[in-house]
């Protein structure tokens, strides 16, 4: 792959995994900062911790326990990450979505995504949770996309199509599940567009952003998207938005990550029923 790992590589960590649980799992998630309580919810589980696990970068973020997670969940077999990778890290773009391949490589089809993202749209408030519609990776139109340097066509195609990233079918049903649960007036659908951080946005940043017609900002998840269309993974993505970014200089707010950990931590029963209905009304 030039800049990303060998499919022999990650044909040898998923063989590695494989020893350690019998789980085999057709559903992955992703946790985002502070949304790693659904890992709880996780029956007969095997965890892994990431440093046991052969050329898995570690985890560094508050908020990210650094666990695979192999067990049963709403009667699915799953896959769950306990803390993700960023670019912000150190990290190139390539190796936060190892787990990514693995997940693929370990038999994962459908690939769930949850982040903890600021609010650009006017419309939206702290604690919504938005269906991710569609991405702009910020990075990646500036030549930082994670599937830069040669191709394995193993994995996927040299060029890969975008326009249908996030899967329709599973937004509706996640729509569904939220009037099931009464969340509906909480939940939105949008555009989440992909910074590199770690700095949070200034204004004017926020203003720009907001301009190319994002609706939430976050430090992750696309890269994961685009690694899992890749290699033909449906792929479906929810923002939990702990924040709300500065458009004007007269509200000026200090966004911190101790705030997105806060509002993860008072809005997980809510997001991990949501995500759990889901979860249930899949098909595999
Ligand atoms: O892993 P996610 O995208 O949920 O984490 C967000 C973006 C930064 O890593 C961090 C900022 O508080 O939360
Ligand atoms: N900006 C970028 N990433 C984020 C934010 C934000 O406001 N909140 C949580 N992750």
């Amino acid at each position: 792959m030039g800049e990303g790992p060998s499919y022999d590589d990650i044909q040898r960590i998923s063989a590695f995994i494989l020893m350690r649980t019998e789980h085999r799992p057709k559903l992955g998630i992703v946790c985002g900062s502070g949304l790693g309580g659904l890992g709880e919810l996780v029956e007969d589980a095997n965890v892994i911790p990431y440093n046991e696990i052969p050329m898995f970068p570690a985890s560094t973020v508050p908020g990210h326990m650094g666990k695979l997670v192999f067990g049963i969940l709403k009667g699915k077999t799953v896959v769950l990450m306990r803390g993700r990778f960023h670019n912000y890290e150190g990290y190139p773009m390539w190796k936060t979505t190892i787990p990514i391949r693995v997940m693929k490589a370990l038999g994962v089809q459908t690939l769930f995504l949850t982040n903890a993202a600021g609010g650009l749209n006017p419309n939206f408030n702290v604690g919504d949770i938005m269906i991710i519609r569609d991405h702009i990776d910020l990075p990646g139109l500036t030549g930082e996309c994670v599937l830069r340097g040669a191709n394995d066509e193993r994995f996927g195609p040299r060029f890969l199509a975008t326009v249908d990233t996030y899967d329709r079918e599973l937004s509706e049903l996640a729509k569904s599940a939220a009037t099931e649960l009464g969340l509906h007036e909480i939940l939105r659908e949008g555009t989440y567009i992909m910074i590199g951080g770690p700095t949070f946005e200034t204004v004017a940043e926020s203003k720009l952003l907001r301009n190319f017609g994002g609706d939430a900002v976050g430090m992750s998840t696309v890269a994961e998207s685009i690694v899992g269309r890749h290699m033909g993974m449906r792929v479906f993505g929810m923002s939990l938005i702990t924040d709300m970014c500065s458009l004007s200089y007269d509200e000026k707010k200090c966004t911190t990550h101790q705030d997105v950990l806060a509002i993860g931590e008072k809005r997980a029963g809510d997001l991990q029923k949501l995500a759990s209905l889901i979860v249930e009304k899949m098909t595999l």
